[in-house]
């Protein structure tokens, strides 16, 4: 058996706190380069806030995150950026007034990351937005507008990549496409977190998953083992949602 990879990002026992109520309470993971992890779980079980401490949007309450052996809990995230982790978001910004591949300009001007950014003729035939190039992010469709915030986060050069709901709203065809991309993204090198509720989407392209919640993970394996476990099916279906 092949030894396990040195994780890129290491989170051990990582806090946010909002008032008083704890998003985050004590959240350890890791994720190595050429793995794509998957983060599930119910409504509001602290996915989201995990993507936003590790790139930067929260600083952490508690607990530590190292990035290539660096320890980067509170760095803003133009500083994580720069040291090679960017994101995708729920609800894509992407400057509305300005092109396509104005945006994708601005993010490549914004990267400076120590990876070799992929041209924006490459990224543009790639990511099929070459046909909507020279038109204004905000006559983009949901696909193209989601996948711009994919190539704007690509275009910086991450060597992890956070993807937050990316897959939210695309039809089946789609899915596969997209899927297609992120395994080969993920088998040059990077290593991609992707936040999802879509479990067929999961289950086609993570390595491994870890199950949260109430800001805590309480399984870390395969998706097909996860579904399994009593107190996973309880998150899933129990509760409020029971029948
Ligand atoms: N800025 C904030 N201020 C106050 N509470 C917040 C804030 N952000 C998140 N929360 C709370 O923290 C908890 C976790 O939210 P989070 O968005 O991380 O969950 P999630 O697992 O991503 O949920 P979903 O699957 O619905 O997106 C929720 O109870 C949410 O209301």
């Amino acid at each position: 058996m092949s030894p396990e990879p040195t994780p890129i990002l290491q989170a051990d026992g990582l806090v946010k706190r909002f008032g008083g109520f704890y998003a985050l309470g004590g959240l350890t993971f890791h994720v190595a380069p050429g793995e794509i992890l998957g983060l599930v779980g119910p409504n509001g079980s602290g996915k989201t806030t995990a993507i936003n401490v590790i790139s930067g949007l929260y600083a952490p309450d508690g607990g530590r995150v190292t990035f290539e052996g660096r320890s980067i809990g509170g760095l803003a995230s133009h500083r994580l950026v720069h040291l090679g982790i960017n994101r995708t978001f729920q609800v894509p910004k992407p400057f509305l007034s300005l092109t396509v591949r104005q945006n994708i300009e601005v993010a490549l001007a914004y990267g400076r990351s120590a990876s070799a950014p992929p041209s924006i003729e490459s990224l543009l035939q790639e990511y099929r937005l070459a046909e909507v190039a020279d038109r204004p992010a905000q006559d983009l469709n949901n696909v193209q507008q989601k996948t711009l915030d994919l190539v704007r986060a690509l275009a910086t050069g991450p060597r992890l990549l956070l993807l937050d709901e990316l897959a939210a709203g695309l039809n089946p065809t789609e899915l596969d496409w997209i899927a297609s991309r992120i395994r080969s993204l993920a088998q040059a090198g990077m290593a991609i977190i992707v936040v999802e509720h879509l479990m067929g989407f999961i289950e086609q392209i993570t390595d491994r998953v870890i199950v949260m919640n109430a800001g805590k993970e309480i399984f870390e394996g395969t998706l097909a083992v996860a579904v399994k476990v009593p107190e996973v099916i309880e998150v899933f279906l129990g509760g409020e949602h029971a029948a």
